[in-house]
């Protein structure tokens, strides 16, 4: 192990604290190859699949990675952006709008996103801060409900990337907000805003991403936190529980997943009789893959062919308002305490001539 060599530390050179916001990432482009590689880094990820790497790692190389690439390259085509893939756009999108909601104690809050998997990695962004003399570091990720294969994989890459560095900055890490206030009225008045223009549902069908079901019976939080959200964003609504449904979508290979699913769910819904759903994902904040194509569309298409009437898919929060200020929220909450250095010498004597100038006593 070698640590690279770093320039000294720049004395009288402003330390700066930063936000960094990370996602789960994207591919590069629509492309098979693009997806290779993508999935390649994600699905390597001990985190993600729990399987011991000799019995893993033939499925992943061998079957896996030669023929989801080109299906998936599909699917992200039917949702790309003129701007790129959607789940980048939007997180670029909240760490732009973030940088203007934030700002401690007088010192200016660095603002920056990261991808878990692909570009831009937590690695070259936090290379990036410490360019900047970024001396405190509060990883946020975008995931409000905690899960061992999400969060704990954004704070092992940033103990990944420590390992070779020097000099240090300071860490703190937000580990869910899935029953925040505040991010529990962004989704509220999501909806409400949705069911003033388009009316009620019979049902509103609340879908979050899956995991293994054996992670739950292993102490993952994670289906506690999403049955919280959900009944939190029910309350709020006035929906009692015959009004909504919480599911799991995005089953992945052929163990059982946290259930009830969605597709499955949908079709029942539509075969019963039920006319009108609505679908909500409020465990992803911003719109991706899995909402827009397996829910806007392949959820979509289970609800009416199985007789449903009218389905409508409400979009995660974005870069809605309420959104961004409750992750200024967040982020405050998490930076509140946090000793800043003492300031300048220079900034102590002009702060002091500008205190005499104003009539204060010396
Ligand atoms: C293989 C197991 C997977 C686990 C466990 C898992 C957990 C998990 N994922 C998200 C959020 C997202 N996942 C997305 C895509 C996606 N997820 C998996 C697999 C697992 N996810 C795959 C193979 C894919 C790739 C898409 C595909 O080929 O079908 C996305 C969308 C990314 C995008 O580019 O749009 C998100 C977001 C959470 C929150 C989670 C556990 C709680
Ligand atoms: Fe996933
Ligand atoms: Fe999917």
């Amino acid at each position: 192990m070698s640590f690279r060599s770093e320039p000294a530390h720049t004395h009288g050179a402003p330390e700066a604290t930063a936000v960094l916001l990370c996602n789960l990432g994207t591919p590069d482009a629509p492309t098979a190859p693009a997806l290779r590689r993508y999935l390649a880094e994600f699905l390597a990820d001990p985190r993600v699949v729990e399987i011991p790497a000799f019995a893993w790692k033939p499925i992943l190389h061998g079957i896996i990675l030669r023929t989801r690439p080109t299906k998936s390259a599909a699917k992200y085509a039917s949702i790309w952006m003129p701007e790129g893939s959607p789940l980048r756009v939007w997180t670029e999108k909240q760490a732009k709008l973030l940088r203007g909601y934030l700002g401690e104690r007088g010192q200016p809050v660095a603002v920056d996103f990261a991808m878990r998997y692909g570009q831009p990695s937590i690695a070259s962004r936090l290379d990036a801060l410490k360019a900047r003399n970024t001396t405190r570091v509060l990883i946020l990720p975008l995931y409000p409900q905690y899960s061992g294969t999400t969060t704990a994989s954004v704070v092992d890459a940033v103990h990944s990337w420590a390992r070779g560095v020097r000099r240090l900055p300071e860490f703190r890490f937000v580990n869910q907000y899935h029953d925040h206030p505040m991010y529990i009225d962004a989704l509220a008045q999501r909806i409400a805003h949705h069911w003033m223009v388009h009316g009620r549902p019979d049902r509103l069908v609340m879908s979050f991403h899956g995991v293994p079901r054996r992670t739950l019976t292993l102490g993952d939080p994670y289906h506690c936190q999403c049955h919280k959200t959900a009944r939190l964003l029910a309350d709020r609504l006035g929906l009692d529980e015959s009004q909504y449904k919480v599911t799991f979508q995005s089953r992945f290979g052929r163990a059982e997943w946290l259930q009830p699913y969605t597709e499955p769910t949908l079709h029942e819904l539509g075969k019963a009789g039920v006319k009108r759903v609505d679908a909500i994902c409020p465990g992803f904040v911003s719109d991706c893959l899995e909402t827009l194509e397996e829910i806007a569309m392949e959820g979509r298409q289970a609800f009416l062919n199985a007789g449903g009437q009218e389905f409508r898919y409400i979009p995660c929060l974005n870069d809605q308002h309420e959104w961004i200020a409750a992750l200024a929220a967040i982020a405050q909450q998490h930076l509140a305490g946090w000793p800043v250095p003492a300031a300048e010498p220079a900034a102590l004597k002009a702060q002091r001539e500008r205190a005499l100038a104003l009539g204060a006593k010396s």
